[in-house]
């Protein structure tokens, strides 16, 4: 099955009042276990590859990996993302390599650290929807920048976290400016800010409306009831993952992350994408740690990958069924990128009409 692009499938998880996990992907293991989760619910799923993933496997590695898990799984469409391009060639590059989507995050600068302001994320971003939708690709945008609204500070992931204090207006967007900033750049889904935080030390207690601004969610959905809303940051850091992981030689001070029941409550307030990455990195390395704490002789790796993979999955399930998504991969017919550039030319999928339909 050719690759799903995010706009069509974000219009149908709207239509059908679910969201959709993206979870990272940066090698096959991950891909297999992710893909097979889908396929056992007939979830359609989104694959992301961040700059780091892309450095890591390779463009054309990952590329191929997508289109094999493509082939193998024929009942699940699949979108290709890049997850936080910094900059036009990013997003050109990935598109070249048959992503169907590409991230322009222009919150922050193209180093991924310093906090853009207004005018450069909205002509930065509108440029890139411009040259994406030309061929068909759906475009994410981002308006606020991830942080934690306890500390005033991005998590310092490989590629992406901003650096420094950050203040309230730019930790929580603004559901006005979301509103100008869909319409000015036409992108196909927006990434906002409520307080989470990329990697496993979101929260240092169990988050409430102070530190997890779930409202922010709600008034821009108001505004923007056509615009399809990206929750960054949405690792739940479940409890049983910390447990696994510290019980075996690992040293995890305890943390919080979003509860799955928060997301929950986003997806029916019109969140559609739902990025995870965390969550599969601590299924995976627990099984690891597990592996080789039991079974110190073992030096297969396919021992310490199948229990992992088997981690992965069963946590990938969960998120299917929890947010919706399952059930819905086969009442999909992928339409063919080509199709959706004629229909951005022809001004349909322009978010005015988009705001005036959900009207
Ligand atoms: O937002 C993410 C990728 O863009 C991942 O977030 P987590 O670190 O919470 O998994
Ligand atoms: O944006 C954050 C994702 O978790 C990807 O992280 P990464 O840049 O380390 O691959
Ligand atoms: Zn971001
Ligand atoms: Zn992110």
């Amino acid at each position: 099955m050719a690759l799903i692009t995010l706009r069509q499938l974000l219009d149908h998880a709207a239509e059908h009042g679910y969201g959709v996990p993206a979870f990272n992907i940066n090698n096959m293991e991950q891909g297999l276990a992710i893909v097979k989760a889908a396929a056992q619910t007939d979830a359609p799923v989104i694959l992301q590859a961040s700059r780091g993933a892309r450095s890591y496997a390779g463009d054309i590695m990952l590329r191929h990996m997508v289109q094999a898990l493509a082939e193998m799984n024929p009942t699940v469409p699949i979108c290709l993302h890049q997850d936080h391009g910094n900059n036009l060639a990013t997003c050109m590059s990935a598109i070249r390599h048959g992503f169907t989507s590409v991230m322009m995050d222009g919150s922050l600068h193209e180093d991924m650290k310093t906090p853009a302001d207004y005018d450069y994320n909205v002509a930065v971003t509108a440029r890139v929807a411009e040259a994406a939708h030309a061929v068909g690709a759906s475009v994410e945008g981002e308006l606020g920048v991830l942080g934690s609204l306890e500390t005033g500070e991005a998590a310092a992931e490989d590629g992406s976290g901003a650096e420094g204090k950050l203040d309230e207006s730019q930790l929580l967007t603004d559901p006005d400016q979301a509103v100008d900033f869909v319409m000015r750049t036409k992108c196909d889904a927006l990434a906002i800010a409520c307080g989470t935080s990329h990697g496993a030390y979101k929260f240092t207690r169990q988050p409430d409306g102070e530190i997890l601004a779930m409202h922010v969610i709600e008034a821009i959905h108001q505004r923007l009831p056509g615009t399809h809303l990206v929750m960054h940051g949405s690792s739940s850091v479940p409890q049983y993952l910390q447990d696994l992981i510290n019980q075996n030689g690992g040293e995890m001070p305890q943390t919080w992350g979003v509860p799955v029941e928060e997301i929950e409550r986003g997806i029916r307030m019109g969140v559609r994408k739902v990025n995870i990455d965390t969550d599969c990195r601590m299924a995976m390395t627990g099984q690891f740690r597990r592996i080789a704490r039991e079974n110190p002789a073992e030096f297969d790796p396919r021992k310490f990958l199948i229990p992992a993979m088997d981690e992965l999955t069963a946590l990938c399930r969960d998120r299917f069924e929890r947010f919706g998504t399952a059930g819905h991969a086969s009442r999909i017919k992928v339409i063919p990128m080509d199709e959706m550039a004629k229909r951005y030319a022809a001004g349909t999928l322009n978010p005015a009409n988009a705001a005036a339909k959900a009207a």
